[in-house]
């Protein structure tokens, strides 16, 4: 069996026990008497794209907050291994350390661009840190020497490849704020991607977008996934975009994790449908038994499209 084969003939959950690049053990966070996450620990595999999706108020962006430091954790280890094997506990990190050594990107609910600078502009300044080293702390910038401007070139070759992959190459010298919205949420994972990111997260990115706009995002995730090899998390509300994308899912009800598994899995799990459905726990069980004839139905020549 040749290499590939092998890879794809492994169970999707082995995957991400296996190669996971980030381990979330036993987080707790809480915020005085409330406990937003309870003792989470799940694998967001290497090469994968994971989602975690749950009801409002079920501590998913408490989770991101934990791992791209913007929280420090009450309890917990949060273990992001990179591809060369080198591992970074996260918990004890402060956030800037978090993207710039572990290599892990973020993306925001609500857009975070700098709206007055251009498209490319926006892109240049998430490549600062490398390029202020290659300028020796500004000094090589101001004498032009070599190196600065090689590393210069470097980031605006970046800045264009991105540009191209996302379609607004001919927007570059267009303020970031005249974009329409769908372009510009493609704009803040482009500008994450500039990082050079080994995990990128991003917080609802289909959020308010249309169907086009949406299939657009999917598309960009899927590159990012097959052809740099990021791995991505993500949350997400849209159960379409975290159905068709993911190769696997958490679902967080009341900071406690309810599921783990594939999307096929997942979608037909009664307790995830009872969390969504705001039922009662001794409800469950009713669901369990609905759910059970809704597949039989199914299982006589209907799709098990949701
Ligand atoms: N900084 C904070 N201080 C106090 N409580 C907080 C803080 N951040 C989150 N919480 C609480 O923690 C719980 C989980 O919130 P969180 O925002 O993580 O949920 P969520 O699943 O992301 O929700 P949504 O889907 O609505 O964004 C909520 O009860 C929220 O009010």
């Amino acid at each position: 069996m040749s290499a590939a084969e092998s890879i794809a003939a492994t169970a999707p959950q082995a995957r991400w026990a296996e190669n996971p690049i980030l381990n979330v053990e036993h987080l707790t966070m809480r915020f005085g008497g409330l406990v937003a996450v309870d003792d989470l620990s799940f694998k967001v595999g290497r090469g994968d794209i994971s989602a975690i999706i749950g009801p409002n108020g079920a501590g998913k962006t408490t989770v991101f907050n934990c791992i791209t430091g913007f929280y420090k954790p009450t309890e917990g280890m949060l273990t992001l291994r990179q591809a060369d094997g080198e591992r970074f506990l996260l918990e004890r990190m402060p956030d800037f350390k978090i993207s710039a050594e572990a290599k892990v990107a973020r993306t925001f609910q609500n857009i975070r661009l700098f709206g007055g600078m251009t498209v490319l502009e926006n892109l240049m300044v998430a490549q600062h840190n490398p390029l202020m080293v290659a300028s020796y702390y500004t000094f090589g910038g101001v004498l032009g020497l070599s190196h600065f401007r090689r590393a210069e070139t470097g980031a605006v070759d970046l800045a264009r490849y991105w540009l191209d992959r996302i379609r607004l190459l001919d927007r570059a010298d267009d303020p970031a704020a005249d974009l329409p919205y769908g372009a510009q949420r493609r704009l803040e994972i482009a500008r994450a991607m500039c990082t050079r990111p080994e995990l990128l997260c991003l917080d609802e990115p289909a959020a308010g977008l249309n169907p086009r706009e949406s299939s657009e995002l999917n598309e960009l995730m899927r590159y990012i996934r097959d052809e740099h090899g990021t791995s991505v998390l993500l949350i997400e509300h849209d159960m379409s975009v975290v159905m068709e994308i993911s190769d696997h899912v958490i679902v967080l009800d009341y900071g406690e994790k309810i599921a783990d598994d594939t999307p096929e899995v997942v979608r037909n799990d009664p307790a995830v449908i009872a969390a969504y459905l705001g039922v009662e726990d001794e409800e469950v069980e009713e669901v369990e038994r609905e759910v059970e004839v809704t597949a039989a139905t199914l299982g006589d020549g209907g799709t098990d499209k949701p």
